[in-house]
């Protein structure tokens, strides 16, 4: 295999998945399938070119073949892994580079040798279906090392990845390549995982909860009838949680409970108010209900965030997952969680590429060590351009700014 390295860029002229994809990368969760691929664009030299590059003073080196495109994420949910398999069936995937040179589609038929890095529990689950119906092994690249190598991969990649929202202001994050460790990672993604990170491949998972994105997704399919998760979400928008948390003020008059420094807006018992009115399912609104929810795990998975940021004396947490979704009230609800527990101590930090870690992770599992030199050279830009959706069904009516199915300019070098 070559060794190859990635660059991302900035430029004017990201590509729309139509050149040839040679490069593809799976997280296969709980929930949702991610996947970064890359497709050079049209353009593109063969990433065999052996030109000479000459500076002014006249000195020349052999210039480094480079290989142009962009980088693409897309989601689908795991229930449709056979629209997911169609897909990757039906993608101008040629298997050159990363993976085993010069092998490549035929008649939509993929040789036997190939293989795809894929990562999360559907790597080790589908592994055989992707065997039966494309003939591709999934390359199986360990969870909690592609989530770790995805954050730190693009907290050091892209200027723009990291950022606070507290009372609806974004602010980013300026990331010190040399101050970036140790931090707590959170994914929320179908469960939680939070993950001390103390480098490069340096991590220990130190908790979790079985609280998380799915539990919100499936409680929330439960109590409303939504049929999808966007719809659940939008509902949230619009309700009133304190129809049904009890709050400190609705069980002492009114009135803050100073001693213990509980204001009366603060919600006492989460979903307290539903036990203690005669009322059915049916008398709640289910905007009422999703907004609760909503709440109440953002606030559940922000405390036990910080007292495990507590726990190691880490000031910095950062989250991910798909849960997030770029929602505002999510971020607000883990943003005031981690700052009253911390009393202002510790910090939630988001990433905009927030489900794509694992993915991302899996991707430059491609080329581990070169990537590394080339993050040395502090030279890499994001250029992000949104690309149609890939999941056609896909008609988000939320405000967030998740990113999906978005591309990304980038380089790779051949060596
Ligand atoms: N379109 C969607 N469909 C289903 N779940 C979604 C969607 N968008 C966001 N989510 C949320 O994201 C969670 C999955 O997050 P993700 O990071 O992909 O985890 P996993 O790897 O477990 O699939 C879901 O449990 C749900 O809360
Ligand atoms: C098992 C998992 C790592 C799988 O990852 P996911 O598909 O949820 O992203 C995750 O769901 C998890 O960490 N659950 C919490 C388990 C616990 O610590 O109790």
């Amino acid at each position: 295999m070559g060794e190859k390295n990635l660059e991302i860029v900035q430029d004017q002229t990201a590509t729309e998945p139509n050149g040839q994809i040679s490069h593809l990368a799976l997280d296969i969760g709980g929930s949702l399938i991610k996947s970064v691929y890359f497709c050079r664009s049209d353009s593109s030299g063969s990433g065999d070119d052996q030109d000479h590059e000459c500076s002014a003073n006249g000195g020349c080196a052999k210039k480094r073949p480079a290989i142009e495109g962009s980088l693409h994420f897309a989601k689908l949910e795991t229930s449709k892994i056979d629209q997911c398999l169609e897909t990757i069936k039906s993608m101008k995937l040629q298997f050159n580079g990363f993976v085993h040179q010069n092998n490549t589609i035929e008649d939509n038929t993929i040789k036997d040798t190939s293989f795809i890095k894929a990562t999360g529990g559907g790597a080790h689950k589908f592994a055989d279906l992707f065997k039966e119906k494309l003939g591709i092994t999934l390359e199986k690249e360990d969870e909690m090392d592609c989530l770790v190598a995805g954050a730190n991969f693009l907290l050091k990649a892209v200027r723009q990845e990291a950022f606070t929202y507290i009372d609806g202001v974004k602010e980013f994050v300026q990331i010190d390549h040399n101050d970036l460790y140790p931090y707590l990672l959170v994914n929320i993604g179908s469960g939680v995982s939070m993950i001390k990170v103390d480098g490069d491949g340096l991590f220990e998972r130190v908790s979790g909860t079985s609280i998380g994105g799915g539990t919100f997704w499936g409680l929330g399919n439960l109590l409303t009838k939504c049929k999808s998760f966007d719809e659940l979400l939008e509902l949230s928008h619009r309700g009133n949680h304190r129809v049904i948390d009890m709050l400190v003020g609705d069980i002492y008059g009114g009135m803050d409970y100073s001693k213990v420094g509980l204001p009366s807006r603060a919600i006492a018992s989460s979903f307290g108010k539903a036990i203690s009115e005669d009322k059915e399912l049916d008398d709640y609104k289910p905007e009422d209900i999703a907004r609760s929810l909503l709440r109440m795990i953002s606030n559940n998975i922000g405390q036990i965030s910080y007292l495990n940021a507590l726990r190691f004396g880490l000031k910095r947490i950062f989250f991910g997952g798909f849960f997030i979704r770029g929602q505002s009230y999510t971020m607000d609800t883990i943003s005031v969680a981690v700052n009253f527990w911390s009393k202002g101590e510790a910090k939630a930090m988001f990433l905009r590429h927030e489900g794509f870690l694992g993915a991302m992770g899996a991707f430059v599992s491609y080329d581990k060590q070169r990537l590394d030199d080339l993050l040395a050279k502090e030279s890499l830009q994001l250029q992000v351009r949104t690309s149609p959706p890939v999941d056609t069904d896909y008609q988000s009516p939320l405000n967030g700014e998740s990113i999906e199915n978005e591309t990304i300019n980038c380089i790779i070098h051949t060596a």
